[in-house]
């Protein structure tokens, strides 16, 4: 089976880390202008660069769930295309052997002077000079607001040619993302949501499962 699965920050939550609109969320105490746009970064990279090095912090102490695991299970048995709007490496370490990471990675530097990519350290700093051209322009590897997600291409191809179309843990409020489920659907394909609770493109799935992503997930897979 050629299964496409979508996952956001709710599949991470049980693992420990925030996702954006939780009342505890991310974007509570910083404003995503301020942190998570190019602008926000040209104004003060410090700012951006201590946001940044949290969450890397953050995801180095969590551990994969039982959600992130069983993903890795679907993988053995189907055909299956993970593409996530998270930045943590949670579905890696839960064994998933191919993850498309649209957003970004916590674990990438990126030149913003030649775009020249190497692997973050922990703690990342914008005069850390780039490896290939010398220039202190380093920032996180992370697809900001604005910004044109990574790896469309291959995200479009693989919902047209989905059987079955899952979201997993996202609000459906964050685009292009948000409108994979109703392209998936168009190209013919079964569509479930699993979520605490219908997001803001619930309409767009005929089937859903509602609860924690650590039950609903491998009840899913199995
Ligand atoms: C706010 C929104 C209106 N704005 C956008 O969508 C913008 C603008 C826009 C573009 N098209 C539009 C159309 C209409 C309106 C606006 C737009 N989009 C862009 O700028 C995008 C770039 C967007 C990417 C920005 N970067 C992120 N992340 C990296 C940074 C970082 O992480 O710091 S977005 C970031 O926020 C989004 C957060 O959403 P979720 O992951 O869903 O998390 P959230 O907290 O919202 O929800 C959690 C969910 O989990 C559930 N949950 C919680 N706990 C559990 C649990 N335990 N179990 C199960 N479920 C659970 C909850 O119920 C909830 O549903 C994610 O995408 C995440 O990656 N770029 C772009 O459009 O470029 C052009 C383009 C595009 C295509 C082709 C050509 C050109």
């Amino acid at each position: 089976m050629r299964i496409a699965v979508l996952t956001g920050a709710g599949i991470s939550a049980e693992s420990g880390i925030r996702t954006f609109r939780a009342t505890d969320g991310l974007w509570e105490e910083h404003r995503i202008e301020d942190v998570a746009t190019p602008e926000g970064f040209l104004r003060d990279p410090g700012l951006v660069h201590r946001f940044y090095n949290m969450r890397r912090a953050d995801a180095a102490r969590a551990q994969p769930n039982a959600a992130h695991r069983a993903l890795a299970e679907l993988a053995r048995h189907h055909q299956v295309t993970l593409i996530t709007q998270n930045v943590d490496d949670l579905h890696e370490r839960g064994g998933s052997p191919e993850v498309v990471h649209m957003h970004g990675s916590l674990l990438g530097a990126l030149c913003a002077g030649c775009g020249h990519r190497w692997p973050a350290s922990l703690v990342m700093r914008a005069a850390d000079p780039c490896p290939a051209c010398g220039r202190p322009q380093t920032r996180p590897d992370i697809v900001w607001f604005g910004e044109i997600p990574y790896h469309m291409e291959r995200i479009w191809e693989a919902v047209e040619r989905a059987q079955v179309f899952a979201a997993i843990g996202t609000s459906g409020q964050v685009y292009p993302a948000a409108g994979l489920a109703q392209h998936a659907r168009r190209a013919g394909a079964e569509t479930i949501e699993l979520n605490l609770a219908a997001s803001a493109v619930a309409g767009d799935f005929a089937r859903r499962q509602t609860g924690p992503a650590t039950r609903v997930v491998p009840e899913w897979v199995a």
